[in-house]
């Protein structure tokens, strides 16, 4: 059997070409207000054309000052200016008149010559009187300061952030709030990002019924299109859905028609030991191999290039399935690829925790077994079935029962990944 580790490097030898070519391929442009612009990831850098902030400006609601015309510490007293001409946030920045105090507004240029800000709280009087703006009459007044500002005190200057032709992003990098907000401040109006993988997504089975459809005597609804789709999409793939019955040329069709246009085929189901496995009889002659993994669930798994007509070849995972399993399998095969080409961590957050009670396992095989921690920080962990949907669904974590351990007793430390989000 072959072993997880070893089927992780055949799926990469199988699916890293098609991610660095998309990683290469030509960008898509998203505008930065786009809905869609989070959570894909830049296909190039971008370096900023201006300064971070673009301009020196005032850090409180304050006066503008010039160290120079106050005297050396101790202030006898108090220093009286007179008072400047006011800069709002928005005015273009004006000359700062030696000797005076200028009112400045969070945000606004800090007048030209001036070199610190004394917040409001700190003047006497401590709030502003009559403020004059360029252009207005000439201002009236003083106010007075008991002590001197420290150079460039509550000054944000140009650049300070990020300098102008520094880079804003890396090529690779997810769109975060934060990164899409550091975009629009440099003045950035379109975004380019890495296309996103193109996966066709099969269900098959006689058994498995659409939504809405009666459920007639034997059938099920099918859980793992919406499973997979959405945990597909969630990691980063635009995911075309088809469902197909047991009937293998109506696969082998399916790929040939819609194959080209898919950078990745998945399937769930049709891939064990049954007399009706349609996709093991549909693309087994494509040039899918059909393997057992040292695995449960997750135990059978197909996977290879399939010839297309035209020359080409269309990557193909084929999941088992059963929910659990098909989910799993997705969770360690394909999600990894899809988070990194997204820019996302590729693994989930992985820890040790002590069980809380013992765990048997069969040792021939890595257990994937789901669970909960409780507030004392142990591993509850549920059967082992792999059609226990409604257990995956309250499980917050995966819990990694390595080959070779066939029994945990209470207590002992286990390999966790959270899988709650
Ligand atoms: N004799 C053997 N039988 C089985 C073996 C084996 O080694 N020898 N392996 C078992 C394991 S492990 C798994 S996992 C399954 C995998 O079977 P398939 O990939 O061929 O999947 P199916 O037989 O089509 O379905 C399995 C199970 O899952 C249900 N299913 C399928 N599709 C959906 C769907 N879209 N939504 C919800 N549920 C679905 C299906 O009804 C079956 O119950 O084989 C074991 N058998
Ligand atoms: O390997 Mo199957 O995937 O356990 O249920």
């Amino acid at each position: 059997m072959r072993t997880v580790a070893e089927h992780t490097r055949v799926v990469h030898a199988l699916l890293d070409p098609v991610f660095a070519r998309l990683a290469a391929a030509p960008a898509e442009h998203l505008p930065i207000d786009d809905p869609a612009l989070a959570g894909r990831a830049t296909a190039t850098s971008l370096v900023s054309e201006i300064p971070l902030p673009p301009f020196d400006n005032s850090q409180m609601d304050g006066y503008a000052v010039r160290l120079a015309d106050f005297p050396p510490p101790p202030i006898e007293g108090a220093l009286e200016l007179r008072l400047g001409r006011t800069t709002a946030a928005g005015d273009p920045p004006i000359e700062h008149e030696p000797g005076t105090a200028a009112p400045v507004m969070t945000g606004a240029a800090i007048p030209i010559g001036a070199d610190a800000v004394i917040p409001i709280e700190l003047a006497d009087p401590p709030r502003f009187g009559e403020l004059r703006r360029a252009g207005d009459p000439a201002p009236q007044g003083s106010v007075r300061f008991v002590a001197a500002p420290a150079p460039a005190e509550f000054v944000r200057t140009a650049g300070s952030d990020l300098p102008a032709g520094a880079i804003l992003l890396d090529a690779g990098v997810r769109l975060t709030p934060s990164r899409i907000g550091l975009l629009a401040n440099a003045g950035v109006r379109s975004v380019p990002v890495r296309p996103k993988p193109r996966i066709l997504l099969v269900s098959t089975g006689d058994e498995v019924s659409a939504p809405g459809e009666p459920l007639a005597p034997g059938r099920i609804y099918d859980a793992n299109t919406p499973l997979l789709a959405s945990a597909l999409r969630g990691a980063g793939a635009d995911v075309e859905v088809c469902r197909v019955s047991d009937s293998p040329d109506a696969l082998r069709r399916l790929v040939v028609e819609e194959g080209s246009t898919a950078d990745v085929l998945v399937t769930s189901g049709g891939i064990s030991a049954g007399a009706y496995e349609v996709v093991r009889e549909a693309l087994a002659g494509l040039g899918a191999e059909f393997t057992g993994l040292a695995l449960q669930p997750g135990g059978p798994q197909g996977c290879g290039g399939l010839a297309l007509p035209g020359g080409g070849s269309l990557p193909a995972l084929c999941f088992p399935g059963n929910p659990v399993s098909s989910a799993l399998s997705a969770e360690l095969f394909l999600l990894p690829l899809l988070r990194a080409h997204a820019g996302r961590p590729a693994l989930r957050p992985s820890e040790h925790l002590p069980l809380a009670h013992a765990v048997d396992s069969p040792p021939q095989k890595h257990q994937l077994r789901r669970g909960r921690v409780d507030e004392a920080g142990r591993v509850h962990v549920t059967p082992p079935s792999s059609h226990l949907l409604a257990d995956l669904a309250s499980a917050e974590v995966l819990a990694h029962l390595p080959v070779g351990v066939d029994h945990l007793p209470a207590g002992a430390p286990i390999e966790i990944w959270r899988i709650d989000d």
